[in-house]
């Protein structure tokens, strides 16, 4: 088996012309040779992007796609990786190792070592992997850094992020790696030590390596096995570097003396507005002489005999549970490590628990404390509605680029990464809500009593549940996060008026009475209210209120509360549903959570 293996590598280094004879092509394990054959994209207006494009990269060499710019270089990348093809139709074949792919040929370290990885990766295979594979994309220096976002956070410098890019991709020591313009943003000397790690990984181990590359230094360009020269679409040039300088020379194009060729070939194939016609008409002549040309033919040749090789690596991937624990110490690490997300959260809840107390402090127990009572309760649901909303619609909009390469990539399934986000805000948003009650309800002068206040407790965090869960969904559904905000706003306005303290719930009018049964104000309302108003503490609520003076009158019994039950009978609330209210917000959770599932696999899947 072993090899036979070697026979086929070897037939692939000859068939390259390589000289190296004395590669160890043994230690290379994990082979891939990409073909495409006749590719046409097409717009769906009928502009054609890629015509007739065939080519084929073997294992051990760099291929750079070079042209102007609109050459097609992207669009052929895009569709070797058949991603970002959205509105476009491909014609063609693409083949690995003689098979045509589906979807996934193809970030940090760590977490995705462990999404990356085969399962049975023992945690010490795991961390050695990454040690590895930080030494040798030089990635030691930075390891305990922030990674930051370009131009929002600082963390690590571009040549880091980009060697932190090749370092996510090596993970698994994937056989073909496919890097978009790798050099972009970096100067001439990092571009170089980039491109020589490119190199490196192909001559080392032998992997299959395509990129595409703007404008490379002489340098840099020298360091390429082969280059594919892209123009309108079409193939100007697919070989090795002196070839290409020979080639075009033949058809006239002669690298002048001091004169990068990269630059050279690149000019040449370029559409100059002011000569558009006359640019167009070169870059069809020079892509006709290619096709008759013997590099043409040798790459018919080369497709040919490399057509046979053995059936591509199957792609890894870790057990469910291993992606799960991996998504959700990933979420939990970039909560933590946001403050605006865990610290602030906690002291806003803090402050506002304490601003809640002091505010309803020392409330009498007559007809104006009773306003405050029932205030400060329909106020802890909105203090528990509206930061968490935003807040988390404020953040996930932030993974949906990820989730979706991710998904693309076959790192982990859609469900992984939705039921890892809503663990990693659970604890958030239940410890923010117990912050609440317990800065604030001994203040207010609620009943002292355990069962009570446990009670309490417990109906906060409910509710909050249910809030973080339309939060997650409407963020997991809508196309934006201007969508989400513009949706949340009146949606919460309309749970609040109907959640009881504005409208008594049983005089609603029918058409629109329903709309209370959607949100936890209504449930968490009653259940609050319920909780309260039944204890001891207001079976006898004086019938005083203050008059314009500041002076408390006694005011006639017709208008007076005079107990908790009537308070709760006033509200049209109904005792028996303290603990149903409870079931009916978790079932409401579920349904919400599963509605935005649905949202989110059709909007992901909407935007492959
Ligand atoms: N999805 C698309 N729909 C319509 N036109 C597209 C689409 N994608 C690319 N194009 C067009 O196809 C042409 C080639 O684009 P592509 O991005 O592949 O070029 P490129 O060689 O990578 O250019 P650059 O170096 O500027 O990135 C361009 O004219 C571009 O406008």
């Amino acid at each position: 088996m072993e090899s036979s293996k070697n026979e086929t590598t070897k037939t692939l280094l000859s068939a390259r012309e390589a000289e190296n004879n004395d590669i160890d092509v043994g230690k290379w394990d994990n082979l891939v040779t990409l073909q495409w054959k006749n590719l046409k994209v097409t717009t769906k207006a009928g502009r054609v992007l890629l015509n007739g494009v065939s080519g084929c990269a073997v294992p051990g060499e760099v291929i750079a796609l070079m042209g102007a710019s609109g050459a097609g270089k992207t669009t052929l990348l895009n569709t070797l990786l058949q991603r970002n093809l959205k509105g476009l139709e491909v014609e063609g074949e693409i083949l690995v190792n003689g098979q045509n792919i589906g979807k996934g040929v193809t970030k940090h370290l760590d977490i995705q070592a462990k999404l990356r990885l085969p399962p049975g990766t023992s945690s010490s295979e795991r961390t050695k992997r990454v040690e590895e594979v930080m030494k040798e994309m030089l990635l030691e220096k930075p390891k305990n850094s922030r990674i930051g976002i370009p131009g929002i956070k600082k963390g690590i410098s571009g040549g880091e992020m980009k060697r932190l890019a090749f370092a996510t991709e090596m993970i698994n020591n994937p056989p073909i790696i496919f890097c978009d313009e790798p050099t972009t943003g970096l100067d001439s000397h990092m571009s170089l030590q980039v491109v020589k790690t490119l190199e490196a990984m192909a001559m080392e181990k032998g992997k299959t390596i395509i990129c595409t590359i703007h404008q490379p230094s002489s340098e840099v360009f020298e360091i390429f096995d082969k280059v594919v020269f892209l123009a309108q679409g079409r193939i100007a040039f697919h070989g090795a570097i002196d070839e290409a300088i020979h080639h075009f020379s033949a058809c006239g194009y002669q690298v002048p003396d001091h004169t990068n060729p990269a630059d050279y070939f690149i000019d040449t194939l370029a559409i100059r507005p002011s000569e558009a016609e006359t640019c167009k008409k070169r870059c069809q002549e020079l892509c006709d002489k290619f096709e008759k040309s013997i590099y043409h033919e040798r790459l018919l040749k080369l497709m040919t005999q490399t057509e046979d090789v053995r059936a591509m690596t199957p792609h890894h991937s870790a057990s469910y549970f291993v992606l799960l624990a991996a998504l959700f110490h990933r979420y939990m690490l970039d909560n933590i490590r946001n403050p605006a997300i865990m610290k602030a959260k906690l002291i806003q809840k803090l402050f506002m628990g304490l601003f809640i107390g002091l505010l309803f402090y020392g409330l009498d127990v007559d007809q104006d404390g009773l306003a405050g009572y029932k205030g400060a309760l329909f106020y802890y649901i909105s203090e528990l509605t509206y930061s968490t909303i935003f807040g988390i619609q404020a953040f996930m909009p932030a993974d949906y680029p990820p989730l979706v390469r991710e998904y693309d990539d076959r790192i982990y399934p859609i469900s992984a990464y939705y039921i890892a986000k809503i663990l990693s805000f659970l604890p958030i948003f239940t410890v923010d809500g117990i912050v609440l009650v317990l800065a604030s309800y001994f203040f207010v002068g609620f009943p002292i009593n355990f069962v009570t206040f446990i009670r309490q407790l417990i109906t906060c965090m409910i509710i909050e549940w249910n809030v973080a869960a339309l939060g997650i969904a409407v963020c997991a559904t809508a196309p934006s996060y201007a969508i989400a905000v513009t949706v949340t706003g009146p949606l919460l306005t309309v749970f609040s008026l109907t959640g009881g303290l504005f409208t008594n719930v049983a005089e609603m009018h029918a058409w629109i009475s329903w709309v209370q049964y959607l949100s936890w104000f209504r449930y968490g309302y009653e259940s609050l209210v319920v909780n309260q108003f039944e204890h001891e503490k207001f079976s006898n609520i004086t019938c005083q209120a203050m008059d314009p003076h500041g002076i408390k009158q006694s005011i006639p019994a017709s208008l007076c509360e005079e107990s908790g039950q009537t308070v709760v009978k006033n509200f049209s609330f109904d005792p028996g549903n303290l603990y149903t209210n409870w079931i009916a917000m978790i079932y409401l959770t579920f349904v919400i959570y599963i509605v935005g599932y649905v949202g989110l696999v059709r909007r992901v899947i909407a935007n492959r």
